[in-house]
């Protein structure tokens, strides 16, 4: 039986009075990419955060590739992360340095990684530069001067370079274009299959998530209300939150 990438159990997190999440429970597979949809405050980013490493369960457990990751404290938790986890943000600026070149952005996940030897770490940077179709003749150009859409493809090379068990998407195209938004999702969706990564995506867009994902979870008020494999989901929702929520963004 192969070990799943995350193992989320009963997991709870409280921002001192207010509730992050409760009781959240699933699995991803290797090569696996689940979706959580659900309304703002709903819990989605507290999930994600927590198997990002960067929020602490108040109850219940993550396991990251079998490891479970309450042990796991200060170098130690940061090296896990920058192994097994990649990072895709709505907000760029939260995961690139806007002042450095977009190559110097890909190459410092590398060296954070372990990765030594600057001609194969050039190598590989340029290697998945191409990959996700940035402009040749720019990589050494710094990020502040990419488009919304450019900045995007760098934080998804940056968070694949070092193949990650896991790539953790946060709203990865909200705020951008319409056509930025198409192009840059059917990226990811070639980057998946190709690479095989795990992928947990959040999004309010359930276009999105229907594009991207296998499973899907949906929150509401902290709590995952329904599951499943993403067509029947949409196709036959049957909480009332469900329901509502594909009838008011999906044509039927
Ligand atoms: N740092 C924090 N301190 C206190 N409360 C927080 C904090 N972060 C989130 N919350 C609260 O936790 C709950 C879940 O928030 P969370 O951001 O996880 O939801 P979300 O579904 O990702 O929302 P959004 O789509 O708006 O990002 C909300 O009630 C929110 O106000």
């Amino acid at each position: 039986m192969t070990t799943p990438v995350l193992e989320v159990r009963d997991l709870t997190v409280r921002y001192s009075s207010t509730l992050g999440c409760a009781d959240v429970s699933f699995d991803v597979q290797p090569g696996e990419v689940l979706g959580i949809v659900g309304e703002s405050g709903s819990g989605k980013s507290t999930v994600l955060g927590s198997c990002g490493l960067s929020l602490h369960p108040t109850q219940g457990s993550v396991r990251l590739s079998g490891v479970d990751t309450a042990e796991i404290v200060g170098g130690q938790r940061r090296r896990l992360r920058n192994q097994l986890i990649g990072i895709v943000r709505q907000a760029v600026a939260d995961e690139l340095r806007l002042g450095v070149s977009a190559g110097g952005n890909i190459a410092e996940r590398l060296l954070a990684t372990g990765h030594r030897g600057f001609d194969a770490i050039r190598a590989r940077v340029d290697q998945v530069y191409r990959e996700v179709e940035l402009p040749v003749g720019r990589m050494d150009a710094a990020v502040a001067t990419f488009s919304g859409g450019m900045r995007q493809r760098v934080q998804i090379a940056r968070a694949l370079v070092s193949e990650p068990a896991v790539l953790l998407l946060d709203e990865p195209t909200t705020g951008l274009d319409v056509s930025v938004q198409a192009r840059i999702l059917d990226l990811i969706r070639r980057l998946q299959r190709q690479t095989g990564v795990a992928m947990v995506i959040v999004s309010h867009d359930l276009a999105v998530i229907r594009m991207l994902a296998d499973r899907l979870l949906v929150m509401r008020q902290g709590r995952v209300v329904e599951s499943g494999v993403t067509d029947r989901v949409l196709s036959d929702p049957r909480h009332p939150y469900t329901q509502l929520l594909v009838s008011s963004q999906l044509e039927v």
